[in-house]
Order: structure tokens, then sequence, then C-alpha cells
């Protein structure tokens, strides 16, 4: 199919002048706008975090506008292609088809904890005013459950409702003996790499089990719930594709979700709150305070009010923190692979 410029042609973006633009590009998929028209709106930023956050310290991104707003690509940056195509359809989503309708103007938040020592705790939870849950991330590489436990102990002093997230990295033994020394919380979060292990420790603690990475991860993101692995599945938007696949795989799922951000910026913290406000049922707090991490964001962050955010649309920053001209190239390059990678689905 030929897209001609103007009014006929249903990815073309206004200039912030009105005019049409004048390219004519060719596509086959009516849902994903050609590569040139995604790259001729995107910057690449590369915002400084405030704390230390999954081995992150610069969080880079590529933004982009569209029809109906903007969208984010930002996979981390060890992802294949493969995996980083679905965060390029969650950002072509947003900013071409917009949010799906909300059925609640607020989201509960919990305060994320990075795996800080135990004496920084209070400033990071400071940050998360009104929050009633606490998500702490434990088994952090180069630390100990002793670590851990101290941290876990100095977050439940200021908020008593504690989720743990292990990020799959204890085996079986090790979870369990890890969850009994922690104690009391609401969920473990992928407390170990693969769905036979969650289902293994599930069986024995007396603690709910959630999913994260066996869901974004998966080949086929039932298995878990099929394999009764887990008691809550925590959905992200741009690593399942966006918010309309977010809100399908809760209809299919049947557990209780948690959306949480993939450390997003303002712009995919906008499509991963709004897939939040859509959901039907929302009996936990969501992992999407996270933009008050960053030093910097592409424009104000949602930061958590009495414990919730506020779904809403963003325009970014007029002056944004702009990568390098290599890490520029980098991330076109990266989004011209995948986006080759959707046409082909
Ligand atoms: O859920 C939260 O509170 C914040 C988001 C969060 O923890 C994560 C975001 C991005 C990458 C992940 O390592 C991490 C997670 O594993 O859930
Ligand atoms: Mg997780």
């Amino acid at each position: 199919m030929v897209y001609q410029p103007g009014a006929n042609n249903p990815f073309a973006i206004p200039s912030k002048h009105g005019e049409m633009p004048t390219f004519v590009v060719r596509s086959s998929k009516p849902q994903l706008p050609p590569v040139d028209v995604i790259l001729e709106h995107a910057q690449v930023v590369a915002l400084p975090m405030r704390t230390r956050f999954r081995g992150i310290t610069i969080r880079e991104a590529m933004i982009f506008r569209g029809l109906k707003g903007w969208g984010e690509f930002a996979p981390f940056v060890e992802y294949d292609d493969v995996e980083a195509a679905n965060w390029l359809a969650a950002g072509v989503e947003a900013a071409w088809q917009g949010p799906p309708p909300a059925v609640r103007d607020t989201v509960p938040v919990n305060a994320t904890v990075p795996a800080v020592p135990a004496d920084q705790v209070g400033e990071i939870l400071a940050r998360f005013p009104g929050a009633t849950t606490a998500k702490v991330k434990v088994a952090e590489p180069g630390q100990s459950l002793d670590d851990d436990v101290q941290r876990v102990a100095a977050v439940r002093e200021v908020i008593p409702t504690v989720r743990i997230d292990a990020n799959g990295a204890w085996d079986v033994p090790t979870a369990i003996e890890a969850i009994a020394a922690i104690g009391d919380v609401e969920y473990v979060e992928q407390p170990c790499a693969t769905i036979k292990e969650l289902a293994a420790v599930r069986r024995v603690v007396g603690v709910p089990i959630a999913a994260d990475e066996s869901i974004r991860k998966a080949e086929d993101p039932l298995l878990v719930a099929q394999a009764d692995a887990a008691d809550i599945a925590v959905l992200k938007v741009a690593p399942l594709g966006g918010m309309r696949k977010v809100l399908a795989l809760n209809t299919a799922l049947k557990l209780d979700v948690v959306i949480s951000s993939a450390l997003d910026t303002a712009v995919g913290m906008a499509a991963s709150v709004s897939a939040a406000a859509a959901l039907p049922m929302l009996d936990h707090a969501c992992g999407l305070g996270t933009g008050v991490l960053f030093e910097r964001d592409v424009a104000p962050s949602f930061v958590p009010r009495h414990g919730s955010v506020r779904p809403r649309l963003i325009q970014p920053d007029d002056e944004l923190p702009l990568a390098s001209p290599e890490r520029t190239a980098w991330w076109e390059d990266r989004l011209r692979r995948c986006h080759a990678i959707l046409m082909t689905r």
C-alpha cells in the first residue's frame, strides 16, 4: 500500500505548525506506521537516575510523537530485537491509538525500594508520600540474605505492607530459606527463574507468589497460570506489547493483576497508568511510582500523591536531555530492526 501525504494518510502527523508532511511511504501493516514516519518525530533521551536501579544509572529511551500523542521505545539495552519489538508495538499503540477507556481516575501505587543499604531506606520512602505498600528488591548479586532482611525491616518500620522481588535469583531451597527469614510479606515476586521452581516454592511457603519474568519473557504468557505457579500476575505494558495486550492478558490469566513500570519515562508511564486505569478490577497497588527514581524525566513525572497516581496524557518538555549522536544512531538502528520484525508478525 502506498500512503500519500495529506488527509488520506492514516499515519501522517501534522507538524507543530499544522502542515502535512511531504513524504510518500510504503507499509503493508495497517496498524504499524512506516518506520520513517516514526523516526521523523523521534528523540533519544538519556535520563540520570537518582538511585541506581537494576544496575542502571542513566536510562536511555526513544520517544516519538504520533497522531494520538507520544509513545516510548525503551527496551533495556541487553534485550534482543525479538523481545525489544514488543516495546515498539507498545510505543506505537500509545502514539497512534491512544489509551483504552478508563474505569478509575486514580491508581494506587507502591513505593519501590531498590537494593540499597538499610540506612538509605528512609530517604527512598520519602519520595512516595502516602504509599501503604512497598516493593523491596532482594537477592541483588553481591549482597547477602542479611542485607535483604535488614532492608525489609527498615521498610516495615515505615510501611508495614511489604512485597519483595527477587527477579528469579534464588533456587528453590534458597527461596524457601530467604522467605522464612524475611518474614511476613504481601507476596514474593519471581523468587526463582522457572515456572517449575515457582510452583515448587508456592507449594511449600505460605505466602502468595507473583510472576513477572515468567509472564513477560515467556513464549506463552499463560503457562504460569496453567501450571498453578502463581497467585498474582505482574504485567508490564511495554514488554508485553501494549495496553490492550495487557488488558487481554488480564482477562485470559484469571489471576490478580499488578501493573508495574518497566522503568518507564513519563511517556511510557502514561501508557502503564492508563492500562491500570482501564483494568476492570484492581485489588493491589501498582508499581507505577518509579518516576521518582529519575533525577530528570522527559516531562513532569507521575509523582504519587496520597499513595496514588492519576492517568493523564504527556507533552514532553521542549528542552530534553538528549543522548549523544552515537547513542541516538544506535537506537535508530535498533528501532528499524524491531520495526522489520513487527512487519513480519
Ligand atoms: O514494580 C515496581 O515497584 C517498580 C518496577 C520494577 O520493579 C521493575 C521495573 C523494571 C525492571 C525490573 O527489574 C523491575 C521488576 O522486576 O519488577
Ligand atoms: Mg519484577
